[in-house]
């Protein structure tokens, strides 16, 4: 699977794609300005300076040096203006760098707080069809390399103010010499596009192998288990080695094109660049005198020029890494697979706790209908129980229900309101889900009990946890309700993570409860525990369960048989068997009665 993986890396961007990339970094950096053009405006000062100098040493070489007489106070002068010149460029350097690189750092903290913030409202269609690793990638390497994008900006627009002020320089030092460097541009321009042609085959290459290396990477640390057991180590260890082996052939080519192309080629045009300097200065010394400060600074101009030229060559390669991490990141910023949205005004609230299905029809993918024409009633305080072979559509009314995803027709109504119409963070708080696989985060017990709510206190905590039966086994902890959670509770047991679930929904006493009863093993002890709890926290509250042993639910007031998405049949557990149809085909079945 991974070897077919192509990756965002590897795709070709148009140029009118990068060019709208490059427009969002720079809306992104617009809270920032201030700094950023600030910055830009000292690079261009220093650039100024940077040939002014050269043009001081110039004037102080033919005026004062040639003729060995200059006086102390000129020479005091002089290096008093040449120090001060100086230390201005550094201090302007140093704010330029640091306001620049600011800025990016600033932006690239604000963009991953914008992608975090724009995760949470996407719906969970996105979440079942991007893969998490590709999500945390996003979020954190790519929004990193947009500091590199900014950085090579400025290599590049102080490069540009270098190269034009090294110009107008020698236009003002002598015209025909400066012609003669202007012949070398095209061949300066001629190399950068070489360079950029082969490089960007190179790096998309290296992207590409790199790509593969993650995938395999991640799929041999999340089957580890699959792999440990059907023995398939040295199988995946092989084809590591040859992804690794193309990935090292990728960099080694990455190194050759570097050395080959970027400072030698840039170093020959410079080299060729003084040679027809000299040459022209020594021609026109046959006619004229030239003094050697004009010498002086014209080379020094030279070197100005291509200086920028050479480290910007070699941060080019990073321009596009940029412009695709950035377009990786709008393409997040731009999706609309988002969570389901209320109608406005949305302020309805949850009072006694009455949930009505009637007509839901919900698709997935807006073509093939999971749920079909669902209708039920669940007076308050009533237990309504989903029961069904795997893939009937249990998890699907649930997943409706819980506005994880929208449906498309009917209506849910709560307390005789379209579930449009309530508030949200209302129905939150009065909708306990308990999900199959319990979710605990990093912290300690009661932290993941409380779950960042001042308004619970610790009593209550106890009491929830001992109305649910985990508070034995909390207080067997070595540091009880302050035990440490880490890795998701792995060190827990499932039942012991279930208690833990079951305490976190009732200390919030919600009016209703949505539970997807576990179908993990646990032992004949913790499950009757569980069995206790759940049977207690269904008391006086509506519940809407999925049950997967039928015996848990017996006493439910209503049954619902689903049956690829459609409710088959319905009735008390009494009515169903009595009825003899799927419903008790699938209780004999479980109670080992099954007969033929
Ligand atoms: N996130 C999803 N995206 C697309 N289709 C889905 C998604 N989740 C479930 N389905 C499809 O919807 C149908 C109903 O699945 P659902 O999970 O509701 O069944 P279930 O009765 O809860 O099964 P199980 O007992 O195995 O959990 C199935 O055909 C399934 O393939």
């Amino acid at each position: 699977m991974a070897k077919q993986n192509t990756s965002a890396w590897s795709g070709k961007m148009t140029a009118a794609t990068q060019f709208q990339t490059v427009g969002a970094l720079f809306r992104f950096m617009k809270p920032y300005a201030k700094y950023f053009y600030g910055a830009l405006l000292l690079a261009a000062a220093i650039s100024v300076v940077n040939v002014l100098l050269p043009r001081l040493l110039q004037t102080f070489m033919n005026q004062h040096l040639h003729r060995m007489s200059p006086t102390w106070r000129l020479l005091i002068v002089f290096a008093l203006l040449y120090f001060t010149i100086t230390l201005v460029k550094a201090v302007a350097q140093f704010f330029s760098d640091y306001w620049f690189m600011s800025a990016a750092e600033f932006m690239v903290e604000d963009v991953r707080m914008k992608l975090y913030r724009k995760l949470h409202t996407l719906g969970m269609r996105y979440f079942d069809q991007t893969p998490a690793g590709s999500l945390v990638s996003r979020v954190t390497n790519d929004t990193s390399s947009f500091t590199d994008f900014w950085e090579l900006f400025l290599t590049l627009t102080t490069g540009v103010f270098a190269i034009v002020s090294a110009f107008i320089a020698m236009w003002l030092t002598d015209v025909h010499v400066m012609l003669v460097t202007l012949l070398f541009v095209p061949l300066l321009i001629g190399s950068i596009w070489l360079y950029q042609v082969v490089a960007t085959k190179v790096y998309r290459h290296m992207r590409e192998k790199l790509s593969q290396l993650n995938a395999q990477l991640a799929e041999a640390i999340t089957g580890m288990s699959v792999i440990q057991q059907f023995r398939q180590e040295s199988r995946l260890a092989g084809e590591f080695a040859q992804t690794n082996n193309t990935y090292y052939q990728a960099r080694v080519r990455m190194v050759k094109t570097n050395s080959l192309l970027l400072s030698p080629m840039v170093d020959l045009l410079y080299g060729g660049a003084i040679i027809a300097v000299m040459l022209t200065f020594s021609w026109t010394s046959q006619s004229a005198t030239i003094a050697a400060g004009t010498v002086y600074a014209f080379l020094s101009y030279v070197a100005a020029f291509y200086n920028p030229i050479d480290s910007a060559m070699d941060s080019l390669s990073s321009f596009q890494d940029g412009v695709v991490a950035g377009s990786r990141v709008l393409a997040i910023l731009a999706d609309d697979t988002l969570e389901p949205t209320q109608q406005t005004p949305a302020n309805g609230r949850i009072t006694a706790g009455k949930v009505e299905f009637r007509d839901v029809s919900f698709s997935y993918d807006g073509e093939h209908d999971v749920l079909k024409h669902i209708s039920f009633v669940a007076e308050p305080g009533q237990t309504v129980a989903l029961v069904g072979h795997t893939g009937s559509g249990k998890s699907s009314t649930i997943n409706a229900m819980m506005r994880f995803y929208e449906f498309q027709s009917g209506d849910i109504l709560i307390d005789y309101q379209s579930i449009r119409q309530l508030d949200m963070a209302d129905f939150r708080r009065q909708v306990g889900l308990v999900l199959q696989e319990p979710f605990l985060f990093y912290g300690d017990i009661a932290f993941n009990i409380r779950l960042y709510n001042p308004q619970i206190t610790d009593d209550q905590i106890e009491a929830a946890a001992q109305f649910v039966h985990a508070d034995e086994f909390i207080q067997r902890l070595p540091q009880g309700y302050h035990e440490p959670v880490v890795e998701r509770g792995a060190a827990f047991s499932t039942g012991q993570r279930q208690l833990l679930s079951f305490a976190r929904t009732i200390v919030r006493d919600p009016k209703i409860l949505v539970l997807d009863e576990a179908t993990a093993n646990v032992d004949t002890e913790t499950e009757t525990i569980i069995q206790q709890s759940l049977a207690k926290m269904r008391q006086a509250r509506t519940t809407i369960a999925i049950a997967h042993r039928l015996s848990t639910i017996k006493d439910a007031d209503l049954i619902l048989v689903l049956d690829q998405g459609e409710i088959v049949e319905r009735g008390s557990h009494e009515s169903l068997l009595a009825q003899n149809g799927r419903y008790a085909d699938l209780y004999r079945m479980q109670m080992g009665e099954a007969s033929d």
